[in-house]
């Protein structure tokens, strides 16, 4: 079933803590919409409202003005549907990685024959079979990311929603991690919105890339990319990097994201 995650004229103003302090206006009339089997991604400048958005999206924050639409019915609050992963993995370090992963499954109240099944079936899926047992500060960064996303895969949620999930890794695990994310975003067939700061990870993982500009955040362009499709059939990351294609899309959005030219931006 195809599902699709709406912002419908979204608003969203910050007040004040106390009189002497004005109110922030953070994000103005945003409509953007992300359907299964999409992938979308949110770049702007710091500060240009990309996690108040996806924060929305999540539910843990209303907006001010506008509807946040899940098949067309206004969400309410957090659900299953919606899952996060952000950029710390925000895993219980007192736990293995499987208890982790199993964590939501618990909550949901699925039997325990059943976890150990879809625990060690995700476990398999992120690429770390027969480590379930390891505890969080045994692994990596990158390994508990991948822990952090079978998490909120367990749920089998209709969006993944992910908060510059990549941002803390090094170079070569981040590299290995969008292949990941490509594939996973693939199998689950689900709609993703993820956010970054880095144009190169928006170019590779996106179908739709969304420019956000600042004060207040709002939609300056948005651009339709494939080559997240071109990897997933099997080109080289790398050399995709190096055509003429990307390099011009790269230009043009460095262009309009640090261009002097800001409050042109929303024209
Ligand atoms: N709880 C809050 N109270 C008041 N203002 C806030 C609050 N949270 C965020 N802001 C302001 O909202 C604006 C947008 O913040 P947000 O974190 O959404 O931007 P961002 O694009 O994700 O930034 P970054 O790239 O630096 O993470 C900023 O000006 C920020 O100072």
């Amino acid at each position: 079933m195809t599902s699709s995650l709406e912002f419908r004229n979204v608003g969203l103003i910050y007040p004040g803590r106390d009189r002497s302090e004005p109110s922030v206006p953070v994000l103005d009339r945003v409509n953007l919409s992300v359907s299964s089997g999409e992938f979308v991604v949110i770049i702007g400048r710091s500060g240009s409202g990309k996690t108040s958005l996806l924060n929305i999206a999540a539910g843990f924050q209303r907006p001010t003005s506008g509807q946040l639409l899940v098949d067309g019915a206004p969400i309410q609050g957090p659900g299953v549907d919606r899952a996060v992963v952000f950029q710390d993995d925000a895993l219980y370090p007192w736990l293995t990685a499987a208890e982790n992963i199993a964590f939501p499954l618990k909550l949901a109240g699925v039997p325990k024959a059943q976890r150990e099944t879809q625990v060690t079936d995700l476990l398999r899926d992120v690429g770390l079979e027969g480590q379930g047992q390891r505890r969080i500060w045994e692994l990596s960064g990158g390994m508990r990311q991948r822990v952090g996303i079978a998490r909120a895969l367990a749920s089998k949620p209709r969006f993944l929603l992910l908060d510059e999930p990549l941002g803390a890794l090094d170079a070569l695990t981040r590299t290995r991690l969008q292949l990941f994310l490509l594939q996973i975003w693939q199998a689950s067939r689900s709609g993703a919105l993820l956010i970054t700061h880095s144009i190169e990870e928006a170019l590779l993982l996106a179908t739709r890339i969304v420019v956000l500009a600042p004060n207040p955040g709002r939609i300056a362009q948005v651009v339709n990319v494939g080559f997240g499709h071109e990897i997933l059939a099997g080109a080289s990351a790398q050399k995709i990097r190096q055509t003429a294609s990307f390099r011009q899309t790269y230009d043009d959005l460095t262009d309009l994201i640090e261009g002097d030219d800001t409050e042109g931006l929303a024209a």
